[in-house]
């Protein structure tokens, strides 16, 4: 059984079939990229995985669930973080702060106990701490743990961004564009910090990126997409060599 299968996903908007009849399929331990041209579908996908919006047509299975009936703040719990192309961190906390809020998701404890801060809720809190101390140490953020998103390099923000969806402790992580906006030496960076996510702890990367060095060295597979629909899919080396997705590119820099 796949860790995440995807099958006939479709979601139209008014006229725009922004994804019509995608399905691939996650194997546990790996790292699986999407790419396409702009606008082929890719942030849409992710946004039909994570229930941000409800697809028209298909079904999503995580882990052995179907999971397109529920709702987004339903999917993080079951072992399924995502980052965002744009950073979705609160400018006005800390880094520390920032993760700490990617572990609510995990509330055990009510608001009573919370309240009265029963010893249930200080084990939670300390377990909440060590998980997210974790983290800093794993992305080497412990020179910035207590200053401000506002105030951070762009480079660090998107570090933290995919330490937010870590502290989560997912199985499955999906990372949107990780690389965009980043130089070659951060982009690099961000290569290694997913060959670690996977080595050691033992997750499984679903990535929609355009920077085809970063794709190639680090997915095992590929799916390529354009205008909502799949267009090839397999290594590396294979998509990037399939004529259609020459095609769909012809005009862009991705494959010179
Ligand atoms: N909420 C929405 N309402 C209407 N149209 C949408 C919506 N979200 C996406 N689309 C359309 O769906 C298509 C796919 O958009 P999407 O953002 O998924 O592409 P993408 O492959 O992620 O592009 P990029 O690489 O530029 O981020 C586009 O035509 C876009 O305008």
């Amino acid at each position: 059984m796949s860790l995440l299968e995807v099958e006939d996903l479709a979601i139209h908007f008014g006229g725009v079939k922004a994804v019509d009849g995608v399905s691939f399929a996650v194997e546990a331990g790996e790292v699986f990229s999407i790419i396409g041209p702009n606008g082929a579908g890719k942030s849409t996908i992710f946004n039909l995985i994570s229930r941000l919006y409800k697809p028209t047509r298909g079904k999503i299975m995580f882990d052995g669930r179907d999971i397109t009936p529920l709702q987004a703040h339903e999917i993080a719990p079951l072992g399924l973080a995502r980052t965002f192309q744009n950073i979705e961190l609160f400018d006005h906390s800390t880094v520390l702060d920032n993760l700490l809020m990617g572990r609510h998701t995990h509330r055990s404890t009510n608001w009573v106990q919370d309240m009265l801060f029963v010893p249930a809720v200080r084990r939670a809190e300390r377990a909440h701490r060590r998980k997210v101390e974790d983290v800093i140490e794993f992305l080497e953020l412990e020179a910035y743990r207590d200053k401000l998103i506002a105030g951070l390099p762009y480079g660090v923000r998107k570090v933290v961004e995919i330490g937010r969806a870590l502290a989560v402790g997912p199985k499955l992580i999906l990372l949107d564009e990780p690389a965009s906006g980043l130089s070659v030496e951060e982009s690099q960076e961000v290569a290694y910090w997913i060959e670690d996510m996977r080595r050691d702890m033992g997750l499984t990367v679903l990535m929609v990126e355009h920077d085809m060095s970063l794709v190639t060295q680090v997915s095992d597979r590929v799916l390529a997409v354009a205008n909502g629909q799949p267009l090839a899919q397999g290594s590396p080396a294979e998509v990037q060599s399939d004529p259609r997705v020459m095609a769909a590119y012809l005009g862009t820099e991705v494959y010179t």
